[in-house]
């Protein structure tokens, strides 16, 4: 992959800035937790794992900035900066995953010195970003199995490098089953009201050589009822205990007429994006995001003044439109609640 969504360098961390591609290639410099959680919600990063990885980060910037006598001020003032970066963004639970892993290695380091914890907080995070990429190869292996030579694989949303620490987990898929010389080509959606299809996944898969047609989000029943869609394979930003899966606004509407035209609908996530403490996906929160994000499209006005609007950033697919739930531990189907269970341990 020629570029890197996010790393930790010379004590600060480096992010590529997603809302300026694919016109302009940044690299923004991040020194301080409250500069990472503006970035987490401005969507500078966005994707399920990467902000995962960002949170992360976002702790250890933190915790090296804290000015303590006490440990009892150390961790207070600790909690203060999994606060402000948990209440960035709702939706995806590997935000909330992050921190938590986070939280868990100071605490499990209580009695050692404030340096010693921030030092351990830092390989932490940087083990986290480590791990993603060896996760989105794994899920990538699993997937490519399920994607037939000479496949059209149709995707939502960008669930690609740019949404992980690299490779990607829908995206690792189609990469996976590319490397592994399968003649695929691809119809992305180009996912308004973001367009992170249009924008970032037609970006990274044309920058890979994989053969790319990008279609607006009310062309894919067209492609699909005239059978030139083999599957759907899709991203996940919080995966309910019974397989139900929150994902972009519109996956539900690819995953019903991929039902309709019996084409199997895959979701790929990493075990991070499972939350098997909430038994459906109607509990699952959504995160609805401002308005100027439909009336506007690159700050250009395109709808009345004033509309009423409504942005909500994510929809739930029901488990039953789901024909598979692809992790770095193996395929889950049919039976989630079990399956799920098995797989995250
Ligand atoms: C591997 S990323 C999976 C999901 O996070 C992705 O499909 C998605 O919905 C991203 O939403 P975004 O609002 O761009 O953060």
């Amino acid at each position: 992959m020629s570029f890197r969504t996010i790393e930790w360098r010379d004590d600060a961390v480096i992010m590529i800035d997603q809302t300026l591609l694919p016109g302009q290639e940044v690299y923004n410099t991040y020194s301080d937790f409250r500069s990472v959680a503006e970035a987490i919600q401005g969507m500078i990063i966005r994707g399920a794992p990467a902000i995962g990885v960002a949170a992360a980060m976002g702790v250890a910037l933190g915790a090296r900035d804290i000015i303590a006598d006490t440990h009892e001020s150390f961790f207070r003032q600790l909690e203060n900066v999994c606060d402000v970066l948990a209440r960035t963004r709702p939706t995806a639970v590997n935000l909330f995953w992050g921190i938590e892993r986070m939280k868990r290695v100071a605490e499990a380091n209580r009695d050692k010195k404030l340096d010693q914890i921030r030092e351990l907080l830092k390989k932490e995070a940087i083990r986290i970003e480590e791990e993603d990429q060896t996760i989105c190869h794994n899920i990538g292996k699993w997937g490519a199995t399920l994607i037939p030579e000479g496949a059209t694989v149709l995707t939502h949303c960008n669930a690609g490098g740019l949404a992980t620490a690299g490779y990607g987990t829908a995206l690792g898929v189609i990469r996976a089953a590319h490397e592994a010389g399968k003649n695929i080509q691809v119809f992305a959606d180009e996912t308004r009201p973001w367009l992170q299809g249009a924008r970032l996944t037609a970006w990274e898969l044309m920058r890979e050589g994989i053969p790319t047609t990008l279609i607006s989000d009310n062309m894919a029943g067209f492609f699909m009822s005239r059978g030139e869609i083999t599957c759907c394979v899709v991203g996940a930003d919080r995966i309910a205990a019974n397989g139900d899966t929150a994902n972009k606004i519109g996956t539900y509407s690819v995953a019903v007429l991929a039902k309709e035209n019996n084409i199997p609908f895959y979701v790929a996530a990493p075990v991070s994006t499972l939350d098997l403490t909430l038994s459906d996906g109607g509990k699952i929160p959504i995160e609805e995001r401002p308005a100027s994000e439909v009336t506007h499209i690159k700050g250009i006005e395109i709808a009345p003044a004033g509309v009423r609007v409504r942005n909500p950033s994510f929809d739930v697919t029901p488990a039953r439109y789901i024909s598979a739930i692809i992790t770095e531990n193996g395929i889950v189907s049919g039976d989630y609640r079990s399956g799920l269970r098995k797989i995250s341990c």
